[in-house]
């Protein structure tokens, strides 16, 4: 079966003082559908870059991003427009993805009001007014109804990242980028999210671009999991083979920093 999203050969560089440093350096992977893919790797790796790549953020050098077959860095105006509903991310703070003056059900209405011909087929509930969308999408990520009056400065970090999570699952894309979705959260409520995460992937069949320098997290998410290290991709297994003895070395060091 063609899987789901194919990257090929990415190469993206900056300019750092008077040098060149390689963020994505020869990137080439694909993910199947249903598929978690996670990414995983110290600071300054070039993880961020690859998601921003596949979310048509960023322009690499050279290379190209397919997602069914449809070869996005080609796309311009409408026609990436149109695309961008496939492919939704979940960013590290959730701050950066609600508007603080709005009440968290327009937050999570924002991508379906820009969209507004699309309505996911798990949202088929009696209710297709707008506030009744917003229902069922909290409803989908464990927040109570009253939450849909409040406003972000009302609810804590976890709580807003499940708006974040609602907004990102909304247009029922085909893959979710998540991009160090736990990283600002306490640990207890990190397991939470990260459990919900598992569980709409489940419910919902969506595949995932999972992002983390947290190689714990990265595995109990992902069904294999790529290693990056200054802008190169060093190592991929399947992510029950994390430990495995074939590990490359730097992978080693990575799981004996981790434990
Ligand atoms: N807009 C930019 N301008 C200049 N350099 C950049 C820019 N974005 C990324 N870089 C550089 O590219 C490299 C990869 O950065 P990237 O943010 O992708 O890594 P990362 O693994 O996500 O790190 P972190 O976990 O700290 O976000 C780093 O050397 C970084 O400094």
């Amino acid at each position: 079966m063609q899987p789901l999203l194919r990257v090929e050969r990415l190469y993206k560089t900056f300019r750092k003082s008077k040098e060149q440093v390689y963020a994505l350096k020869e990137i080439s992977l694909q993910i199947a559908r249903g598929e978690c893919l996670g990414v995983v790797g110290e600071s300054g790796s070039g993880k961020s870059t690859l998601g921003k790549v596949i979310l048509a953020l960023e322009r690499p050098d050279s290379g190209e991003v397919w997602l069914d077959d449809v070869p996005l860095l080609q796309l311009k105006g409408a026609a990436l427009r149109e695309q961008r509903q496939h492919v939704q991310v979940v960013f590290q703070d959730p701050n950066a993805s609600l508007n603080s003056k709005m009440p968290i059900w327009r937050s999570i209405m924002e991508p379906l009001d820009n969209f507004p011909d699309v309505m996911p087929p798990f949202l088929s509930g009696k209710r297709t007014d707008r506030i009744g969308l917003a229902a069922q999408l909290l409803e989908l990520v464990g927040l109570p109804l009253d939450h849909l009056a409040r406003y972000p400065h009302e609810l804590s970090g976890g709580q807003r990242q499940r708006v974040a999570i609602a907004r990102g699952i909304s247009l029922n894309p085909k893959l979710l980028v998540c991009d160090e979705p736990t990283s600002s959260l306490d640990v207890s409520v990190q397991a939470q999210i990260l459990q919900l995460l598992k569980s709409l992937k489940q419910t919902l069949g969506m595949s995932y671009l999972f992002i983390s320098h947290d190689i714990a997290s990265v595995q109990y998410m992902s069904d294999r999991m790529i290693v990056m290290k200054d802008g190169e991709m060093i190592d991929e297994f399947a992510s029950s083979e994390l430990t495995h003895q074939d590990r490359h070395i730097y992978t080693k060091l990575l799981v004996e920093a981790a434990s």
